[in-house]
């Protein structure tokens, strides 16, 4: 058994993520949210594209305006009116203002804006009673971004700010990652499909649910491969096919010690190299990871093949904290791949036998002092997945730690 953290850093280290030269498509931007940027942008405009005012008020030359008061008001001239889109058509002269509005390019000779509840209007004059500070409510061109820099580098996950980012540069399409094809293989002779009237001792496949699920919600294709019974032959068959349909092969089931786990063995028959067999993790221990070694250069048979247990809570858990990453590393993704932790209260004594890194499935609640942890009502066995509904957070006990008390610090795993 190899301790949580090497297993991750492992299999960080196996992939290879997807190639930015062959790996890519360009989507217009409506069609680019959730996808990972494959080229680096680099914009050709600053940010703002010129100087323009944060305010609706007057453009002024702060020479005019740096000492007066309510007692001593400066009196300007207005000598044109600027709203937003609009080109100023005359500089700013000693003595003279402009009317100017929220986002409308600064004149030239003016440097400050004075918002107009400081202001008395009369005719073509305007009294200033408050003195600005020198260059005040002007926003400078290139102040937020110049040109020529990065503007996302590639790996980007792109969501609302960014996506706003690219059309703000007048990129209106762009070159993503293409998505990554993940097989789902479920192995088992008691499994049935759910419309199947169950037989005595059958089960509901509900693991290719779950990870067709997650490995959407993943922002990646899954393939539904069915189901496999537990016969070495078909399982032979079944992933050597897989393999030339996905980048991944995900299974679950099969992985164990028992008489009727060939996972192991298959893969091996199959040419493959196992490098992970047993992690000290809870639930999640037989996970099981190989990984194929390309026969020619053009090989793009799948690479990677990861055996998740066949427990549904195992599955689950062992999806999030290891394929997750793991998928999105693949995927291009260059940071933020890796799960966010947060440290929060248990309301409950939480309880590990305290040999296996061990995860324990409920809520996590956001409070005025930090992040709180309810743990999930009923059994935590790992066959149980009717308590895992409605889990966004794993609390998170160590190695050798066999209990939290209630009100105690627990590390938290936040799922997203
Ligand atoms: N003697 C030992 N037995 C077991 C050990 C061990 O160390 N020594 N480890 C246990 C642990 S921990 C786990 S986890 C499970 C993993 O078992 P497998 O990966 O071999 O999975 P199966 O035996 O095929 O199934 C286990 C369990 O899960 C149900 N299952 C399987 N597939 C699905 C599916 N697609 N949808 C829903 N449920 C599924 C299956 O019916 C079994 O109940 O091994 C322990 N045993
Ligand atoms: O590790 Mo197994 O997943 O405990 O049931
Ligand atoms: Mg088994």
């Amino acid at each position: 058994m190899i301790p949580v953290a090497q297993a991750e850093a492992l299999l960080l280290k196996l992939i290879q993520p997807l190639n930015p030269n062959q790996d890519v498509e360009v989507v217009d931007l409506p069609n680019a949210v959730g996808r990972i940027l494959a080229k680096t942008v680099i914009s050709p405009l600053d940010f703002p594209h010129w100087d323009n005012s944060a305010m609706d008020g007057y453009a002024v030359r702060f020479a005019d305006v740096s000492a007066c008061d309510a007692e001593h008001p400066a009196s300007l001239r207005v000598v044109s009116d600027i709203p937003a889109g609009v080109a100023p058509d005359r500089p700013i002269a000693p003595g003279e203002a402009a009317r100017i509005f929220t986002g409308a390019m600064m004149p030239a000779g003016a440097d400050t804006v004075v918002m107009q509840e400081n202001t008395q209007r009369n005719g073509d004059r305007v009294r200033v009673l408050v003195a600005p500070t020198f260059q005040q409510f002007v926003r400078h061109q290139g102040a937020f971004h110049a040109a020529g820099a990065s503007l996302l580098p590639a790996g980007t996950r792109l969501q609302a700010p960014e996506i706003a980012v690219l059309a703000a540069a007048q990129c209106p399409s762009v070159s993503v990652y293409r998505h990554l094809r993940v097989a789902v293989l479920s192995t088992g002779d008691e499994l049935v499909t759910p419309d199947q009237p169950l037989q005595p001792g059958q089960i509901v496949d509900s693991n290719q649910y779950a990870l067709m699920a997650a490995i959407a919600q993943t922002g990646c294709i899954p393939l539904h491969l069915g189901i496999v019974p537990d016969d070495p032959e078909h399982l032979r068959t079944a992933i050597a096919q897989a393999r030339t349909q996905a980048d991944v092969i995900l299974s679950s089931g099969g992985v164990s010690v028992g008489d009727h786990d060939y996972v192991e063995q298959i893969l091996e028959s199959l040419g493959g190299t196992l490098h992970i067999r047993q992690v000290a993790v809870k639930p999640g221990k037989p996970l099981t990871v190989a990984t194929f070694s390309e026969t020619a250069p053009n090989d793009t048979a799948a690479h990677l093949y990861i055996g998740l247990p066949g427990n549904p809570a195992s599955a689950l858990v062992t999806f999030w904290r290891f394929v997750q990453p793991t998928l999105k590393k693949m995927a291009g993704q260059r940071q933020g791949f890796q799960p966010t932790f947060v440290w929060g209260r248990s309301r409950q004594s939480l309880h590990s036998q305290g040999s296996r890194e061990t995860y324990i499935w409920g809520q996590g609640i956001a409070t005025e002092d930090g992040y709180e942890f309810q743990q999930a009502g009923g059994s935590h066995s790992s066959g149980n997945l009717v308590n895992l509904a409605q889990t966004n957070t794993l609390a998170v006990l160590p190695v050798g730690q066999t209990h939290i008390q209630p009100g105690e610090s627990v590390r938290l795993m936040l799922l997203h």
